[in-house]
């Protein structure tokens, strides 16, 4: 499915505690939401708040980029959808079900995670492969592992390299190919190439692209980088002090309305 094919539809919802607009999104491509998120809020330990009251529906096999001000909320916003950070119940919905009700191993299965930097495990590339089936009592086959690797854009020459032989481009697939071998449904990617030379990153972004097709993957991706985003993404979340403001397509960035989501988006070219 292409960006021309989205059907987004922006209702904005006065939200009367706080005098803030929320904004609901629809995004329609006939296959259901794969998450839906409703008035998520987080305030610090010192009662800074953090998130504002994100609503916003993620369809299924759609890639979702997230970009935004450092700051603004979007690692935090990013992590309660695995509950790595835990989100009050009734606000974060997978597949109809509030999360907080999952169970959370099952669904960090589910909805898989990559960060800036790759951390692998100690062992071979194989090792690191194999290790969530394994904590399930699955030993992937060696054709298994090649089939995963070959999916992340790796050869099957790395089956027994030590992570410490790997370039930061090579290990970050690695631990792409270890997150695909829980099979999950939805990606969620915390600047995934920030680390990355172009090729490297290209090479992630493909693989990105290629799961949305050939799998179905929702991906939620954080980027700084918006023409990462114009890439990559069907569907572009601008975050600003804890609030989605403005939902666009990748190439409707410059009609950003929102003046602080005008000025960020101005001053990263
Ligand atoms: N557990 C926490 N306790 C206190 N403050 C926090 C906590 N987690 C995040 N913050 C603060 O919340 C704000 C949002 O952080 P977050 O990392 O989500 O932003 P971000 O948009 O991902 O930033 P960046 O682009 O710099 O990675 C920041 O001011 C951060 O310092």
């Amino acid at each position: 499915m292409s960006a021309e094919h989205l059907l987004v539809a922006v209702d904005e919802a006065e939200d009367h505690q706080n005098n803030n607009n929320n904004h609901h999104v629809a995004v329609d491509e006939g296959g259901g939401m794969k998450f839906e998120i409703r008035d998520l809020r987080k305030v610090s330990d010192t009662g800074v708040p953090i998130l504002n009251g994100i609503n916003v529906d993620i369809p299924k096999g759609v890639i979702v980029g997230i970009i935004g001000p450092s700051g603004s909320g979007k690692s935090t916003f990013l992590r309660a959808l695995n509950r790595l950070w835990e989100p009050p119940s009734d606000t974060v919905f997978l597949d109809g079900r509030d999360i907080v009700d999952l169970d959370v191993l099952a669904l960090r299965r589910k909805v898989g995670m990559l960060f800036q930097l790759p951390a692998l495990f100690q062992g071979t590339v194989a090792d690191n492969v194999r290790y969530g089936p394994q904590l399930r009592g699955k030993k992937l086959t060696d054709d298994e592992v090649s089939k995963l690797l070959t999916l992340a854009d790796l050869d099957s020459s790395f089956f027994n390299k030590s992570g410490a032989e790997l370039s930061v481009g090579q290990a970050q697939r690695v631990a792409l190919a270890r997150t695909l071998a829980n099979h999950p449904e939805v990606l969620l990617l915390d600047e995934p190439t920030s680390a990355l030379d172009p090729i490297s990153t290209q090479n992630i972004e493909d693989v990105i692209v290629k799961l949305k097709k050939t799998k179905g993957m929702t991906v939620i991706m954080v980027s700084h980088s918006i023409k990462q985003i114009q890439r990559v993404a069907d569907v572009v979340c601008l975050l600003v002090d804890g609030e989605i403001v403005e939902i666009l397509k990748p190439d409707e960035l410059s009609e950003a309305k929102h003046p602080m989501a005008q000025r960020f988006l101005q001053l990263s070219g």
